[in-house]
Order: structure tokens, then sequence, then C-alpha cells
């Protein structure tokens, strides 16, 4: 299977001498196409820092992110910039809509701020994939927050992603919305559009959320420590305690 993502070696630092913080250290993993990835570990354990080198949003320390084959290290800043707006998508915990545009036109503004002009059925192709077909004309006020975060994912996937990353998209959802937004990416995953995008990376802390993932990973300490297929809810908690055990 072809990898929409992979991370060679990756290793991340801020900062430097007496005050180096070491967020990640020689990470190497592929997110497959067509597969559903969550990242867990306790607090600081660096999982939005894999998120944001991951995306190219943050560059490594060292090591290598290939991008559906591409090496963003050889891009530059213009050239990764345009990179990746139309091959990644990404979703936050905050929905950062615009309060004044439709719902419709908050999806529609990736293309429009990359000099193009947005084309009205991908617009509302991707608003159904999120099951909100009927709210184009909505403003972001007019809806749930559920709602909002699924205009968040449509305006992620218009530009026709490789990848979609998300850091805690339900986090700002109750248990319900939370699910309704989950299936949605679990959606997306099973059942691609014919060009769109079949690949999740998200961050979250909760149990709950990760077993919607058909692969969860774990961090501790900057560094990945282990990884679970399938996985329940029970068996992501029950790993999350070990991880959460001072070392002696
Ligand atoms: N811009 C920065 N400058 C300095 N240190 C940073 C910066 N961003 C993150 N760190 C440090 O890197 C480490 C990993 O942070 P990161 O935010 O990736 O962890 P996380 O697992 O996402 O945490 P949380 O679950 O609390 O959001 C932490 O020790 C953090 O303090």
């Amino acid at each position: 299977m072809d990898d929409a993502v992979r991370l060679e070696s990756l290793a991340k630092t801020y900062g430097s001498g007496d005050s180096v913080v070491t967020a990640l250290r020689d990470i190497r993993v592929s997110f497959p196409k067509g597969n559903f990835t969550a990242v867990m570990g306790p607090s600081g354990s660096g999982k939005s820092t894999l998120l944001q080198c991951a995306a190219g949003l943050d560059r490594p320390s060292s090591g290598r992110v290939f991008i559906d084959g591409t090496d963003i290290a050889e891009l530059s800043e213009t050239q990764l910039t345009k990179f990746r707006r139309e091959s990644t998508g990404f979703a936050f915990q905050a929905f950062n809509l615009l309060p004044s545009l439709t719902a419709e036109q908050n999806v529609a503004l990736p293309v429009r701020l990359a000099g193009r002009k947005p084309d009205r059925r991908t617009v509302q192709q991707v608003l159904a994939q999120v099951g909100l077909e009927k709210k184009a004309g909505s403003r972001p006020g007019q809806l749930s927050g559920g709602q909002q975060q699924r205009v968040a994912i449509a305006r992620a996937l218009v530009t026709r992603p490789a990848v979609l990353f998300a850091d805690e998209p339900t986090g700002a959802l109750d248990l319900t919305t939370g699910r309704e937004l989950l299936d949605v990416l679990r959606k997306l995953v099973d059942s691609p559009a014919d060009d769109g995008l079949s690949t999740v990376v998200m961050v979250t802390h909760d149990p709950n959320v990760a077993s919607f993932a058909d692969r969860v990973l774990f961090l501790a300490d900057g560094s990945l420590v282990g990884e679970l297929i399938s996985p329940t809810s029970e068996a992501v908690a029950a790993r999350m305690a070990e991880l959460a055990v001072p070392k002696c």
C-alpha cells in the first residue's frame, strides 16, 4: 500500500543550550493511504509537534517528511506553502471559520486564497461528504458546534488533499456531536469520493475517540513507544494508563 505520509528519523528540538527541549526523537513511521491513525500520549509527549511536522506546518530539526511521495525538505518556503495548501488539509479544535461568510464561502476560501476560482460543484460535493449540503447558505452563527466543525472539515477537503491532519477535532464538542464528526471522518476513509481523501491522522487525548481509528500510535517523551491495530477504547485506555505510570 502507498504511504500518504512517511516520517524518517524525525527529530524536533526547541530552544538551545540549557533550555533545549527535545519534543520528538527518532520517529520512524508511515501513514498508509486509506488508513485512519490516531496519535495518543501523555501531555507534552510530542503529539502536536508530530502532527505539525508531518503536515509541513513546522520544519523538523532533523529527519525527513514525505507527503504523497514528496520530500518536503526539498521545497522552498513558497513551494511548501503551495504544496501544503494543495496536498494537505488541517482541522483544529477551534473551528476558525469566518463568521461573516456562509458555510459555502468558508469552504471555498482555501481555493480563493490560492488565487483560483472555486468550483461550485466541488464545494457542494465536500459539503455533502460531511452531511451539510442543506446548510451551504448558513453562517457559522446559525450552525451548531458539530456542524461548524464539519464545515471546517469540508474546508480542509476542498483542495482534494492526500491527507487530513486533525488536532483534537472533537475537543470542543459534546459526546454525541463528537461521535457524529468521527463517523464523518470514518466515512471519508471507508468510502472516499472518486478523487477524494482517504487518509486521516488525528491527535486526541480521548480513548473513545481514538477507538474510531484503524490504528493508534502511542508517544511518550517524544518517542514512539507502541501501536494498537483495530483499537478498542478499553485497550487504548489500558495502554495510556501504563504510559502514565512514572518511570523509577
Ligand atoms: N514552540 C515551542 N517552544 C518550546 N517548546 C515547545 C514548543 N512547542 C512545544 N514545546 C515543547 O515540546 C514538547 C512537546 O509538546 P507538544 O505540544 O507537541 O506535546 P503534546 O503531546 O501535543 O501535548 P498536549 O497533549 O499537552 O497538547 C513539550 O515539552 C512542549 O513544552
